[in-house]
């Protein structure tokens, strides 16, 4: 018995009348962060910080910088957040910081969570639910990525349109379970996930300050293990233009709770297609997304104060 599983609730149980091995593992992880549980560590968070974000930006591996851009900040470490989960990988500090960013109330997560680290899916997401519960309206989501479409370079900025996603695919998916209807439907549409219209509005921004982006498929992998060579040419001929090991599970959240999704990669190596190519070195790849941060960071900036000057694009 895992230790999530030892503190299912009985109704939980009641419901599905069935013992409890009967249940999988992201049903169970799922129904311990029941919604009043999420409100209650929001509330928590609330009365520390005093603060009311409208936008979240989870920060990607060796992106943690775009943190340090917020201004009157206040920074919670996840250590001091009861029942959130720690950051474990190279380049997640692992700290949410509250205050403005180009002049909007934001909430910057330095450090996200992957289910390679041994975190459920739900648990993975549950920053989503609680930003939601905070009053966000809307998320960035950013990372680090493989380049599989050789049109992408290292250092390249990739708007994603879409993703694909192997564990979402294969039923690791985070709304797996009892649906509570406060935070969003039982089914969710996502072939509209990344708003157009703030794409559309991000590329006005990669104009203005003149830093080309693409705009592709995200493709998400369980990890941690990289990718063989036959796992990225399949990748490549599926559709996917780069790859990673989170983000599409996050946006699929984004949407259950109604919340608006941005999202974009940098790339930070090429994920090898060929027997003779390099091997991915995760300390290269944080080093890779430190150095080209500012890019992301500028185009953020840009974009947030479009936002705002328009809400009701995020409403
Ligand atoms: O997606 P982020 O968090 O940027 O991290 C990426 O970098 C790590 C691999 O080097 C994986 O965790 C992958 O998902
Ligand atoms: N593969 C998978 N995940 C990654 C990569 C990659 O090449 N680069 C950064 N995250």
């Amino acid at each position: 018995m895992n230790s999530l599983e030892g503190k299912v609730s009985d109704a939980f149980l009641k419901e599905f009348n069935l013992p409890k091995e009967f249940i999988s593992h992201e049903a169970i992880a799922n129904a311990y962060y029941t919604y009043e549980k999420c409100e209650s560590m929001a509330k928590l968070i609330k009365d520390r910080v005093n603060f009311d974000p409208k936008i979240a930006i989870i920060c990607g591996s060796g992106l943690g910088d775009i943190g340090n851009l917020v201004e009157n900040a206040v920074s919670i470490p996840y250590t001091e957040i009861p029942e959130f989960p720690r950051s474990t990988v190279l380049g997640h500090l692992g700290n949410l910081i509250f205050g403005n960013l180009s002049g909007l109330p934001v909430v910057c997560m330095q450090g996200r969570f992957h289910p390679f680290e041994g975190y459920s899916m739900s648990l993975c997401t549950l920053p989503i639910k609680i930003f939601k519960l905070l009053g966000c309206k809307m998320v960035i989501l950013t990372n680090a990525a493989g380049g599989l479409n050789r049109v992408l370079n290292v250092g390249d900025v990739m708007l994603i349109k879409d993703h694909m996603s192997f564990p979402l695919l294969s039923l690791k998916n985070p709304l797996i379970g009892v649906n509570d209807e406060r935070f969003g439907p039982r089914f969710v549409p996502i072939n509209k996930l990344y708003t157009k219209s703030l794409r559309e509005l991000f590329k006005v921004c990669s104009h203005e300050l003149n830093i080309p982006i693409h705009e592709g498929v995200y493709g998400t992998i369980g990890g941690p293990s990289y990718e063989t060579i036959a796992d990225s040419r399949f990748c490549l001929t599926a559709g996917m233009d780069c790859v990673g090991m989170s983000t599409s599970h996050e946006a699929i959240v984004a949407a259950y709770c109604g919340l608006k999704v941005l999202a974009c990669s940098i790339i930070t190596d090429k994920a090898p297609t060929d027997y003779e190519d390099e091997e991915p070195d995760h300390k290269e790849i944080v080093k890779v997304a430190a150095a080209k941060a500012k890019d992301i960071e500028k185009l953020i900036c840009c974009f947030l104060s479009k936002i705002k000057e328009d809400l009701s694009l995020i409403e």
